[in-house]
């Protein structure tokens, strides 16, 4: 490849400051270290989290930076030790790396690999603790180890996986992020077994996902809740099969579902990233055995509450990080779960656009109407 060991130019999308529209710049992509692999990003998709961390409200915001975690491409070229991907592999980023040989991914307990994790929440990569993204030599920190809204990026060999070059990477991107984790919140995390009660708070992309995965798990009932009512037509689609808007009670939302599943859920999901939802998520589920998982990223300073009792009485709280999946075992089964027509992709992409639409992009993903904008990100 003519660009192998070459510092290569290209558009990216710069976050400045916090709140600032992100502004189109040529960047200097260096060469991928040993242990790296530099990517051609060709469709990224946008996330709440990027909109979140751009917003300031991330403890671990740097700026300046380039976001974006949710994306596919092709291995440009690889560094020194690079032996799961080569130039031509057509893949996906994972923000979420799996090493293979930490004591956390041996545990067989958790996801969380914790190879590159302070690095990559510094902003920097593994090796060196230095930045790959400069322009005219001031560095710009990564994002989430990933840094999808550059037309190049460069990430840890950990933290990229190699999937079916048939698949059809405009699509396929959303499964780095979204819709992977609604899935695998559902199927790893909380385990929803045939017959459950569910309930999803917040029919976004991520919610729309647990009640697709609460379906082809066999819940008997998938219970959507939402400040939009329009949502619930769209939600149909993805499984939901009863919705409620809290705007339409006076009562707290979790006594409305309490009352209206016998003592409360089996399983339920927080998909917002609001801490008094979270609470109400909880204690919408049945004593003695319901479990919550929390999915949405609240703000720095946030925290949840509860009444012990609600632990007491048998009530369990999780989180899930990726849904819980080992991102690079377990997304090319997921790309062959899409290419097999198991798992909806498509359906949760409402805009397509450019590279240059960013900021556009990000007014759609704040309007009610859009759950995945995927941007183009070579033109
Ligand atoms: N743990 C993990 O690994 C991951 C976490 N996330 C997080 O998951 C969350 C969801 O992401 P995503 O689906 O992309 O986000 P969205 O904003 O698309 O979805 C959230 C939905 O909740 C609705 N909503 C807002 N406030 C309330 C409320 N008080 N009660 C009920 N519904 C409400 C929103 O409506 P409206 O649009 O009208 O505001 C929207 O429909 C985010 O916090 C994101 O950061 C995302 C991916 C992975
Ligand atoms: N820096 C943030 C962390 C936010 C967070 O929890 N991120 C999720 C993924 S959200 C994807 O869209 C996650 O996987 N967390 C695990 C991790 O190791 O970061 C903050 O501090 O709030
Ligand atoms: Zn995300
Ligand atoms: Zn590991």
């Amino acid at each position: 490849m003519a660009t192998q060991g070459q510092v290569i130019t290209c558009k990216a999308a710069v976050a400045w400051e916090p709140n600032k529209p992100l502004v189109i710049e040529e960047v200097q992509v260096a060469p991928p270290e040993a242990g790296e692999v530099r990517v051609q990003i060709l469709f990224a998709a946008l996330c709440h989290t990027d909109a979140y961390t751009w917003s300031g409200k991330d403890p671990e915001g740097l700026f300046p930076c380039i976001l974006g975690h949710e994306a596919a491409g092709i291995v440009e070229s690889v560094g020194e030790g690079v032996t799961d991907v080569q130039p031509g592999d057509h893949v996906i980023p994972c923000y979420q790396a799996e090493c293979k040989e930490c004591k956390i991914c041996k545990s067989g307990k958790t996801n969380l690999c914790g190879k590159v994790r302070l690095a990559t929440g510094a902003g920097v990569m593994f090796s060196d603790r230095k930045c790959r993204f400069s322009i005219n030599g001031k560095p710009l920190y990564h994002f989430m180890g990933t840094s999808t809204f550059s037309q190049y990026t460069v990430v840890h060999d950990v933290s990229v996986a190699k999937i079916d070059p048939k698949a059809p990477l405009e699509k396929v991107c959303l499964l780095g992020c979204g819709v992977s984790t609604g899935l695998g919140a559902v199927w790893n995390t909380a385990k929803v077994e045939p017959g459950s009660i569910v309930a999803v708070f917040g029919l976004g992309t991520v919610g729309l996902a647990v009640a697709e995965g609460a379906k082809a798990a066999g819940a008997s009932r998938v219970i959507g809740i939402d400040i939009d009512s329009k949502k619930y037509d769209i939600a149909k689609n993805f499984g939901v099969t009863e919705f409620i808007n809290p705007k339409d009670h006076e009562k707290p939302i979790q006594q409305i579902i309490v009352d209206m599943t016998d003592g409360g859920v089996d399983y339920s999901f927080e998909c917002i990233g609001n801490v008094s939802i979270m609470r109400a998520a909880l204690e919408c589920c049945h004593k003695g055995w319901g479990t919550s998982v929390i999915v949405g990223v609240a703000a720095s300073g946030q925290e949840i509450s509860t009444r012990p009792f609600q632990l007491v009485t048998g009530r369990v709280w999780k989180g899930t990080a990726f849904g819980g999946f080992k991102s690079r075992s377990q997304v090319p089964w997921l790309v062959d779960k899409y290419m097999n027509k198991e798992i909806k992709v498509d359906e949760y992409i409402t805009h397509n656009l450019t590279l240059v639409e960013i900021n556009k992009a990000f007014d759609l993903l704040h309007g009610g109407d859009c759950l995945r904008v995927v941007l183009n990100m070579q033109v």
